[in-house]
């Protein structure tokens, strides 16, 4: 945990969720999210986005979205629009999730340019990144992270409050995470690059940027993870979709 940072706690539902099991999931969460250390955020699929918001209006708990297109509008069939999930109620938005730039070839400068338009519309970008097991074994972990944040990070990202999110590949979804020592150590040159890249001092530099962690996170191994150095909160998937669960892993960030 980063001295002075709020943790944030967020939810990925990934494509989960109908309004007879969501709605009530989000309230629940809710209803366990008053007075915690933690901030709380979910991020439902795109058709939940605005009943969630509905739903969670008034709670502690904020909603995000999964994607954003780079253009504000357009003839872009089939994608959402930064503007579009601000106006649906979303004040956060995931972007280069490890199982869209695999789907989608996610990355680059197309990314970044997701990262901009998140921000131009008022939206907290959540940028994830994260080594494969091969480039872990490889030992190129820390260069793959490295590199995914200097192409993906705008101008002006640690000042509107953007969040990293360290997701190795083969950690997601399989129980299987990394040592405290490989965290530390990742989220350790993350907070180096972030403090060389925007050295403004305070909430307008990196020093204070939430890096999160993300993969296979459950209640038993919460508390340990979010104990290491520069480690400021969690991206959870699969334990998000139990209310109990992922408020055990609220509770544990302080
Ligand atoms: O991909 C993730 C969150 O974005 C992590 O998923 P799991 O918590 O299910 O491993």
């Amino acid at each position: 945990m980063t001295p002075g940072v709020r943790p944030l706690i967020a939810g990925n539902w990934k494509m989960h969720g109908l309004r007879a099991d969501a709605l009530p999931l989000a309230r629940e969460v809710a209803g366990g999210a008053a007075g915690l250390a933690a901030e709380l955020l979910v991020c439902p699929p795109f058709t939940l986005v605005a009943a969630v918001a509905e739903a969670l209006a008034g709670t502690a708990v904020a909603v995000g979205g999964q994607d954003c297109h780079a253009a504000a509008r357009g003839a872009h069939t089939g994608d959402v629009a930064a503007p579009m999930l601000r106006d649906a109620g979303a004040t956060y938005v995931i972007l280069g999730h490890s199982e869209r730039r695999q789907a989608y070839g996610e990355g680059g400068a197309g990314l970044r340019a997701k990262v901009e338009a998140a921000i131009a519309a008022g939206l907290t970008p959540i940028l994830c990144v994260g080594e494969s097991e091969s480039q872990r074994l490889a030992g190129e972990a820390e260069a793959v992270v490295s590199a995914q944040l200097a192409e993906a990070l705008p101008e002006g990202f640690a000042a509107a409050g953007g969040v990293v999110a360290y997701e190795p590949v083969w950690a997601i979804g399989t129980g299987r995470t990394p040592t405290e020592a490989d965290i530390a150590a990742i989220h350790g040159a993350m907070r180096a690059q972030l403090v060389r890249d925007f050295p403004a001092g305070g909430p307008q530099g990196g020093g204070t940027t939430r890096l999160l962690y993300g993969g296979s996170v459950k209640p038993g191994n919460a508390a340990a993870i979010l104990a290491l150095p520069d480690v400021d909160g969690a991206l959870v998937g699969g334990a998000s979709l139990v209310a109990a669960d992922f408020l055990a892993i609220a509770r544990a960030a302080g």
